[in-house]
């Protein structure tokens, strides 16, 4: 491929896990705001607070400085959470040069404005090409050498046919598609399923169980993600079903993870407390329930989540209520 500059932004799980994927193909800079973060990976090839075991690729670059990530990339990978993400591209709109694509990797909506990442991309730096990079995907697994696909989704096909040779490894294959849409509320609304699968599993829900939430759940994340503009076929691909699996499945995920423990009945607070990393879904709840109102999409299961998730109601009594609900048409809501 050809030769191309790439800064990675955000020293975390996926973002140091992209990073060292990139690493394998052209030169590339992470940037992490923590100093010891940034020296272990330049020292160790590790990160272990976020990625314990695993070694980088050895060729991975990291600073502490956005200036010197930013001012000669070609392309800038956004591994921020959903609520930090508007404050560090302001910082990469000081130094990025003109017309530089911007990938998302993070998979939540900023909770004021209810806006996708790649809308605030273009809010904040117009005429840069942007695109999210996403699927079933999680960090830790693809960093211990397990296959993984990927989808990379921009506009512009001839952009995104570019980028896919970035990004992709022999483990790592990376897929192209045009629906920016929905492949971004794909890795976003399948968040809050992994919560409803999670507090089910909590409780000692069975197969048959599991299996219902995800496919009622799939059914609708994808009425709003086409309400909101993305294509139903998107929504059985790699960036709907397959994230909804993989993170309503794994011990690995973060989201599905604090369903468990409201399932066990723990308090909101101190389940957060004790994870080091992000639980997207908990935070983009509440602007996922606004997009529903405003689309006029009904969405059971994520509603039941958000009312644990507010408190004003308890895993075990939403997951009655789930149960109780009377069954229509498999077309219709509910
Ligand atoms: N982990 C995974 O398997 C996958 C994650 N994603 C998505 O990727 C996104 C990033 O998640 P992930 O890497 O897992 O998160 P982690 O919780 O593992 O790490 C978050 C990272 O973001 C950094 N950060 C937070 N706020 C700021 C800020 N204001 N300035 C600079 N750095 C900041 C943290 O820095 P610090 O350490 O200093 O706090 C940390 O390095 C999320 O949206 C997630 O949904 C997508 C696919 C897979
Ligand atoms: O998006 C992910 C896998 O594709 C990661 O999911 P969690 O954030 O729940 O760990």
């Amino acid at each position: 491929m050809q030769h191309l500059n790439v800064a990675v932004l955000g020293g975390g799980s996926w973002g140091t896990t992209v990073a060292s994927l990139v690493a394998r193909n052209t030169d590339v800079k992470i940037w992490a705001r923590d100093a010891t973060t940034v020296d272990e990976i330049n020292s160790e090839h590790r990160n272990s607070r976020y990625l314990p075991g695993a070694t980088l690729h050895e060729k991975l670059v990291a600073t502490h400085d956005i200036a010197e990530a930013v001012s000669d990339a070609d392309v800038v990978v956004m591994g921020i959470p959903s609520q930090n993400f508007r404050n560090v591209l302001e910082e990469v709109k000081k130094h990025i040069r003109a017309w530089v694509p911007v990938i998302s990797l993070t998979k939540g909506l900023e909770l004021d404005t209810r806006m996708r990442m790649t809308e605030i991309v273009q809010e904040v730096l117009p005429g840069h090409p942007v695109g999210v990079l996403t699927g079933p995907n999680l960090a830790r697994e693809i960093m211990a050498g397990q296959a993984a696909a990927g989808v990379i989704a921009m506009e512009d096909e001839i952009i995104v046919q570019a980028l896919q040779d970035v990004f992709k490894s022999g483990l790592f294959r990376v897929y192209t598609n045009t629906d920016v849409i929905g492949c971004e509320l794909g890795g976003v609304l399948k968040n809050i399923i992994a919560i409803a699968v999670g507090m089910g599993d909590g409780q000692g829900a069975g197969d048959n169980t599991r299996a219902a939430l995800i496919t009622r759940g799939l059914a609708e994340v994808s009425r709003l993600g086409v309400a909101m503009g993305g294509r139903p076929e998107t929504f059985s691909g790699l960036a709907g079903m397959g994230d909804m699996i993989a993170t309503c499945t794994s011990p690995q995920s973060r989201n599905r993870h604090v369903g468990i423990e409201l399932g066990k009945g723990r308090d909101m607070e101190d389940i957060i407390e004790e994870m080091t990393m992000v639980a997207e879904g908990a935070k983009s709840a509440p602007a996922v329930m606004a997009l529903a109102r405003k689309y006029d999409v009904e969405m059971p299961i994520a509603s039941d989540v958000y009312r644990v998730l507010s408190g004003d109601a308890t895993a075990s009594r939403a997951f009655r209520g789930l149960l109780r609900v009377e069954a229509g048409a498999e077309s219709e809501p509910g």
